[in-house]
């Protein structure tokens, strides 16, 4: 069966600082982003862009996917960034401000020449661009197929929210639709949905109710700010145990279903057909990329197909 990769647990790490930098080999999230834009003051921008260059080339046994957020390329920082840290070979680059998808082709396009300068394969660094504004969500449908180099995209409230010239709450109804307009860029594309951060990095329970609301909206995960998230994150998106069953008992039932030469069937007085079995699948998907089952799925035969 065909796995997908894990994104739930995405942490800024600043880069302007070291003693944060070198606990990353430890973290137990499935990626960081090392900050080189908002985290870092303007004073420390040269500085914080080779610390992080120092620090990528040391850590060679990578456990997790590691991005680096450039500032702007539209700023004096940009592309400075891009060529100190490309060389020491990050998974790929986190883009703020992702406004409009030229603002991603331009990246993509310079990618590619500092693979061709690095000899390295083209398309291996990847793009995480942030959508954080008004004008970045109205154009996020196309931003999320400007290039095959995304991994998904990613939701920035507190910029969005200044962009609104509006406060954010914990309770989100003013994130809502924008976080549901990125969600359909992305499912639409075949790429994952990122959300924002959770800033009170005090609040284990504010965090948990965010966390269930994104991941019922079909978010893969957030980005956070402090590693003590990173338990409540994976809690949230493990799946429950009867979750599971329930979906092996789907797709036994539309097995026993084509045997019988029907596309439904009543499990427990509940009608499972083609949509449902699609559901249950991901569920089992999900809980083998999180090493709760370890089943052989074979989908052409679940789904019917000849
Ligand atoms: C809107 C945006 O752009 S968000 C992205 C940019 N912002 C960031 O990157 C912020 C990163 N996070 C932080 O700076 C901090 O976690 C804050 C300000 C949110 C909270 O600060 P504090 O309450 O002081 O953190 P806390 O007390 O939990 O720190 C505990 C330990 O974790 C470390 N730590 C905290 N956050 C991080 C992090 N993001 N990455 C690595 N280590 C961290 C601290 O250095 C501290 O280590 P120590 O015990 O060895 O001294
Ligand atoms: O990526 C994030 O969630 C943090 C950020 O830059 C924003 O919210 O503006
Ligand atoms: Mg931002």
């Amino acid at each position: 069966m065909a796995g997908f990769q894990l994104r739930r647990s995405l942490l800024y790490v600043p880069g302007n600082m070291p003693s944060m930098l070198q606990n990353i080999p430890i973290f137990q999230c499935d990626g960081v982003m090392i900050d080189l834009e908002d985290a870092v003051p303007l004073s420390e921008k040269d500085a914080a862009r080779s610390l992080v260059r120092s620090f990528l080339q040391t850590y060679t046994e990578r456990n997790k996917e590691v991005l680096v957020r450039i500032n702007a390329l539209d700023t004096k920082w940009g592309h400075d960034d891009l060529k100190a840290v490309l060389p020491a070979l990050p998974d790929g680059i986190r883009l703020p401000k992702a406004d409009r998808p030229e603002i991603v082709e331009t990246l993509d396009t310079l990618l590619t020449e500092f693979e061709e300068e690095l000899g390295l394969e083209i398309g291996r660094f990847r793009i995480l661009p942030s959508i954080e504004s008004a004008e970045g969500v109205i154009n996020c449908i196309k931003t999320a197929r400007s290039t095959k180099r995304l991994i998904g995209l990613a939701f920035g409230a507190e910029d969005y929210t200044a962009s609104l010239e509006i406060e954010r709450t914990k309770r989100g109804e003013e994130l809502f639709a924008a976080r549901t307009r990125v969600v359909w860029a992305c499912k639409a594309a075949g790429i994952q949905a990122i959300d924002t951060i959770f800033s009170d990095a005090g609040d284990m329970e504010g965090l948990r109710r965010e966390t269930e609301l994104i991941k019922t909206l079909g978010f893969s995960g957030k980005s956070l700010v402090n590693p003590r998230q990173i338990e409540v994150i994976h809690e949230v998106f493990a799946p429950k145990q009867a979750e599971v069953d329930y979906a092996l008992q789907v797709v036994e039932a539309i097995q026993r279903a084509r045997e019988m030469g029907t596309g439904v069937i009543s499990l427990g007085g509940k009608m499972v057909d083609a949509p449902v079995v699609k559901r249950a699948v991901r569920v089992l998907k999900t809980a083998q990329a999180h090493g709760l089952i370890d089943i052989e799925l074979n989908e052409e035969v679940i789904y019917g197909q000849e």
